[in-house]
């Protein structure tokens, strides 16, 4: 179970822009946060992803508090939270090419060996050709280094994942792929979601349950009121390869 009770995060301590908001995640579930923009949602899925440390509230994995964040974050809990961002030009290193950038956490974390057997099942599992691991990011597309970014996310096995606005900047047909490439990782581990995004009627599609913002934290409810119903995705069962 991922908990976040009360959260109140920000750039700036008089001006906190996330308001004790609170949310769960339960094992295996899939949950879509939607909000508008600016509203919190990124510093949000930052704070869950133990990137950014929140200023009041409590952050819990599976009934363990969380008390460090960031490099201090202790290494299981850090490896245990995959994460993907909406920009994946901002979030992968320009120098490496993408069968590094993708096996990176594993060379971090001391475990090289398992390189070779990942890479092949991630490489299909995402939909990249062989021919694209050897370039840099600059020479690929933008749905192109978004798989690698979620197979980088997926390399040490995650049993959280947070994909905040993945397939935002993404035609159909990639953003097709990696939600089933995602689902199909969860479908073999148990592994739970946070999806982060704009798009209500993908998250009404992808997730068990969809909150609002105003949900979240807490705040009448803007608008009709109308909350967001819950359903669930349909799979695709072939992830489209790369175009
Ligand atoms: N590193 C930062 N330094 C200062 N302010 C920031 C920083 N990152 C985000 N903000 C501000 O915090 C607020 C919330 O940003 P955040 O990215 O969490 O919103 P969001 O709901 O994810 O937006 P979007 O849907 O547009 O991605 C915004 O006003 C933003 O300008």
């Amino acid at each position: 179970m991922l908990e976040l009770h009360d959260i109140t995060a920000g750039y700036d301590r008089k001006a906190p822009v996330v308001r004790d908001a609170s949310l769960t995640v339960a094992p295996r579930e899939a949950v879509g946060l939607l909000g508008p923009s600016g509203c919190g949602k990124s510093t949000l899925a930052r704070v869950a992803a133990l990137l950014h440390r929140p200023e009041a509230g409590a952050l819990l994995l599976d009934g363990e508090h969380v008390r460090r964040w960031r490099h201090r974050a202790p290494r299981d809990l850090r490896t245990a939270i995959g994460i993907v961002f909406q920009q994946p030009r901002l979030s992968a290193d320009p120098r490496l090419r993408l069968t590094d950038l993708i096996a990176e956490p594993l060379r971090a974390t001391g475990r090289r060996d398992e390189v070779p057997d990942r890479m092949t099942e991630l490489t299909s599992a995402v939909g990249l050709t062989s021919d694209l691991l050897d370039r840099r990011p600059h020479e690929v597309s933008d749905g192109q280094l978004q798989r690698a970014c979620l197979a980088r996310a997926l390399v040490l096995r995650p049993r959280w994942l947070i994909c905040d606005e993945m397939t935002a900047m993404l035609d159909a047909s990639t953003t097709a792929a990696l939600v089933a490439a995602v689902e199909n990782y969860r479908a073999a581990t148990g592994a739970s979601l946070l999806a982060v995004g704009h798009d209500h009627a993908l998250l009404r599609r992808w997730c068990d349950r969809v909150l609002h913002w105003n949900e979240v934290t807490g705040q009448a409810p803007s608008g009709t009121g109308k909350l967001p119903e819950t359903s669930r995705l349909r799979k695709p069962s072939v992830v489209p390869p790369a175009t």
